[in-house]
């Protein structure tokens, strides 16, 4: 087996009910990759990062990240495994009582390990890496744009200075040139920091500037996992709807131009 999977799942089925979701799973995210869920509406993606994160059990199979077994481990090593990943979900999900500064202040704060001004420090450096200057540090989320309220949740989920990333359609309901600055934030931060990444996205333009891999969820079922390049020519029924005219895009070529433009802009 691989040394570097952070993130091991095997033969995970999820059932509610007589409703089978997933059908058998079995997926590796190894160190340092971008893994990309696709899939259609129902297919079971934020299901399958519900699963990653702990937050329900599948309902047979395993999985492990960084090496815990979520389910049946010590709550101490699994409460260590979550401090070591940080979560972006959907809507950005800030807590709309509390300021951006205290948002973010948060899980360092349950933490109890930093005195305040060390909280302070972080918090601060935490903004300026994506990019939210101090003036807004005190406004609550209902004053920011969606593009702001989506830095600042990011900024929150690096908090605790984690090793891997979960985003649940980063780019969702954000203007075009809003979604570009975003990506570029996440790509950046990707390397500066070293981050392994796992993203659901039903955006192309994401999935072309960030994934390294994608894994397409299908008839319940991992249809096939592998660089976009090579599943924009899956002749699967979804994936050619999923990509429809776009595919002469996804060609390696053109993926390596819209990175280099991404990394100039
Ligand atoms: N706790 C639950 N109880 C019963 N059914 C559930 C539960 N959670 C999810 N489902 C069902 O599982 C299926 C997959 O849901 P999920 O939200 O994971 O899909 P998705 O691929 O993320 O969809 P979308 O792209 O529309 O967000 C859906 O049919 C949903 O209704």
């Amino acid at each position: 087996m691989a040394t570097d999977s952070i993130i091991e799942i095997d033969n995970v089925w999820t059932q509610y009910g007589d409703t089978v979701i997933h059908r058998d799973l079995t997926l590796r995210v190894h160190s340092g990759e971008v893994m990309a869920i696709i899939g259609g509406s129902g297919s079971g993606k934020t299901t399958l990062l519900r699963l990653m994160l702990g937050l329900e059990p599948p309902s047979r199979g395993t999985i492990k990240v960084f090496g815990v077994p979520l389910q049946g481990c010590a709550s101490h090593d699994l409460r260590q495994a979550r401090n070591r990943w940080g979560v972006l979900f959907q809507e950005g999900a800030l807590f709309s009582a509390l300021s951006v500064y205290d948002n973010v202040a948060l899980p360092l704060r349950e933490l109890k390990a930093l005195p305040e001004d060390g909280i302070r420090e972080m918090v601060m450096m935490k903004l300026d890496l994506v990019e939210i200057d101090t003036m807004s540090m005190h406004k609550m989320p209902a004053e920011l744009s969606g593009g702001m309220v989506k830095r600042v949740a990011l900024a929150r989920a690096l908090a605790l200075n984690p090793e891997l990333l979960f985003l649940d359609e980063p780019t969702a309901g954000l203007d075009p040139e809003r979604s570009h600055g975003f990506v570029q934030i996440i790509e950046s931060l990707r390397r500066a920091l070293n981050l392994t990444v796992v993203m659901v996205t039903h955006d192309v333009d994401t999935l072309m500037a960030l994934s390294d891999r994608v894994a397409v969820l299908a008839d319940q079922q991992l249809l096939t996992v592998g660089p976009l390049w090579k599943i924009v020519q899956h002749k699967d029924s979804f994936i050619q709807n999923f990509f429809l005219g776009q595919r002469k895009r996804c060609e390696q070529e053109n993926i390596k131009d819209f990175r280099d433009k991404l990394a100039i802009n």
